[in-house]
């Protein structure tokens, strides 16, 4: 067990015997602190100076990850071994990214030949979207897609295409719908034409209830103007499951493979990112790949110590298992970065959201924490009042291009202003003589400075990342998302548990799809729990 691990005491004791130390005198006796706590990969440079370190922590966490056998694991990923082991496949979201030439094995087979032919047949599809040369069914250019799909089949493309907003093609404008509220396909549907319009589902399964019930309303409304044999213009779908997508009637050459050996949150490189690749351009798709590419090999040359995937993920762990952090905050101070939180939220919670380790057994430790946040600065005049005065720790990730896509550069200087100020208010606080001096200058009265000062103390000592990089383009988009997945398959190893199922959202499933019956199905007997029969019953009332 992780927990008997010496490795694991030692960092016991060290916490022992640090936590009192404030961050503010460890930049005091250090004036190379930031040079030595921050790094560069892949056109991005993290400062992690502002955290509960000294070379001993890392060096300490290190022994843990060795521990651990990160870097063999890391191999094996890279390689196709199974280390999903209780769906039993390989885990290579790597290859989909892969542009180094060499062959990658599953069972014994190369394959990228596979991956590199659907890499063409999208490239193919998308420019001759983006031309006019395909068109709808009745001899019209498309002028819309909407893409239909949940969770990865819908985070990544959703995501990637609002953050690259500035590289979108200006004749295609791409909508997403996951949810099976109906309110919100038919919003989306209300203002688009079927002759112009590209349906695009995504489902690694094709067994979804909500993508299945939202490509099924899509058709109906399709079929009011159209006919059955104008399908295979107008459709097109993304999945492992090429005869359901062909006895729906799309046309093979609009079905484009995925494979089992890639997790839907880690889809976004497959042909699930083709919604994406529609948005701005495969060119820019392919950037994005690259990018994430060039964190891989970040990843898996540069030594545990200075790999940027690595020291976040053990300055996770750090905080998750020594420093009683529930949660890590993520703040993107970029607009277009706004759903970045979301995205990760799903690869991180979905991953490590375990508590069996890979040996069978009920882990005695924390796992993945709950990942949260927003775009600043409006999280500043929101949630961050916790994260500065609340008793629970918050470590925080900031997120920021250096050079905004937008010519308001004063903007982008108070942008800037807010977030580097942000980590040194969380870092330094306020004492309460600060407090005081501050007061007594603003003429306040004996009896306000009594009353009022214990409230304005800010203790600091808050931990924070800072993360910045030239410019949101594709490339550095894919490093990005490709740093934090990494960093979530190091904490997974550590952890020991599997990062790659997800076994609780497959009972939600199940659930929701007998419970559905149940609402169908007005005469049928209620045999579930108290609770649920009630609730069944109001709404078939109701209906
Ligand atoms: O792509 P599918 O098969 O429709 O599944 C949708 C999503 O459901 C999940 O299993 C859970 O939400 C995700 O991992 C997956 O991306």
């Amino acid at each position: 067990m992780l927990t008997q691990l010496p490795e694991w005491q030692k960092l016991t004791e060290h916490f022992d015997q640090q936590q009192d130390v404030h961050m503010k005198s460890l930049f005091e006796k250090d004036s190379e602190r930031f040079e030595r706590f921050s790094l560069t990969a892949a056109g991005m440079m993290l400062d992690y100076s502002k955290n509960h370190i000294t070379d001993e922590t890392i060096s300490l966490l290190v022994d843990l990850a060795n521990a651990n056998k990160v870097a063999e694991t890391r191999d094996q990923m890279f390689s196709g071994h199974e280390i999903n082991v209780t769906e039993h496949r390989a885990v290579l979201h790597t290859a989909l990214r892969n542009f180094s030439g060499q062959p990658v094995y599953v069972d014994g087979k190369d394959v990228m030949p596979e991956i590199e032919a659907t890499r063409l047949q999208m490239k193919e599809f998308v420019e001759s979207v983006s031309t006019g040369e395909r068109k709808g069914y009745s001899g019209k250019a498309f002028t819309d897609v909407v893409s239909i799909g949940i969770g990865g089949s819908f985070l990544g493309p959703k995501i990637m295409s609002e953050a690259l907003k500035p590289y979108r093609q200006k004749q295609l404008d791409v909508h997403f719908v996951a949810n099976v509220d109906g309110c919100h396909l038919r919003d989306v549907l209300a203002n688009l034409n079927p002759e112009t319009t590209l349906i695009v589902t995504s489902s690694k399964t094709l067994t979804t209830q909500e993508t299945l019930r939202n490509t099924q309303s899509a058709k109906e409304w399709f079929l009011k103007t159209a006919t059955q044999a104008d399908v295979k213009h107008n459709f097109a779908c993304v999945s492992t499951n090429i005869e359901a997508a062909e006895t729906f009637g799309i046309d093979k050459a609009n079905i484009f493979p995925m494979w089992d050996w890639v997790g839907g949150r880690y889809s976004v490189w497959s042909a699930i990112g083709l919604p994406l690749a529609l948005a701005i351009g495969y060119d820019n798709f392919q950037e994005f790949l690259k990018g994430a590419f060039e964190l891989d090999q970040h990843f898996q040359q540069a030594p545990l110590d200075k790999n940027m995937p690595v020291i976040l993920a053990l300055l996770g762990i750090w905080y998750r298992n020594f420093r009683g952090a529930q949660s890590q905050v993520l703040l993107p101070y970029y607009h277009y970065l706004r759903g970045l939180p979301a995205y990760i939220q799903q690869l991180d919670m979905e991953s490590n959201g375990k508590s069996v380790t890979l040996n069978n057994e009920e882990v005695k430790y924390a796992t993945g924490p709950i990942i949260w946040g927003s775009e600043g600065t409006n999280g500043q005049h929101s949630f961050h009042q916790l994260i500065h005065q609340s008793k629970t720790p918050i470590p925080v990730d900031f997120i920021m291009p250096l050079i905004p896509d937008c010519d308001y550069k004063t903007h982008h200087d108070m942008l800037a202003a807010n977030c580097f100020g942000q980590s040194q208010a969380l870092m330094e606080g306020q004492t309460e003589e600060q407090v005081i001096a501050a007061m007594a200058k603003a003429k306040c009265s004996p009896e306000e400075i009594k009353n009022l000062s214990s409230h304005k103390v800010m203790k600091g000592n808050k931990p924070s990342n800072t993360l910045l990089f030239d410019k949101l383009d594709p490339k550095t988009l894919g490093s990005l998302i490709a740093l934090y997945e990494q960093k979530v398959f190091v904490q997974g190893v550590i952890w020991q548990i599997n990062s790659f199922d997800q076994w609780g959202v497959e009972l939600g499933k199940a659930l929701g799809n007998k419970v559905l019956s149940k609402l169908s199905d007005a005469n049928s007997t209620l045999t579930m729990d108290g609770s649920t029969n009630g609730l069944v019953k109001l709404y078939r009332q109701r209906k």
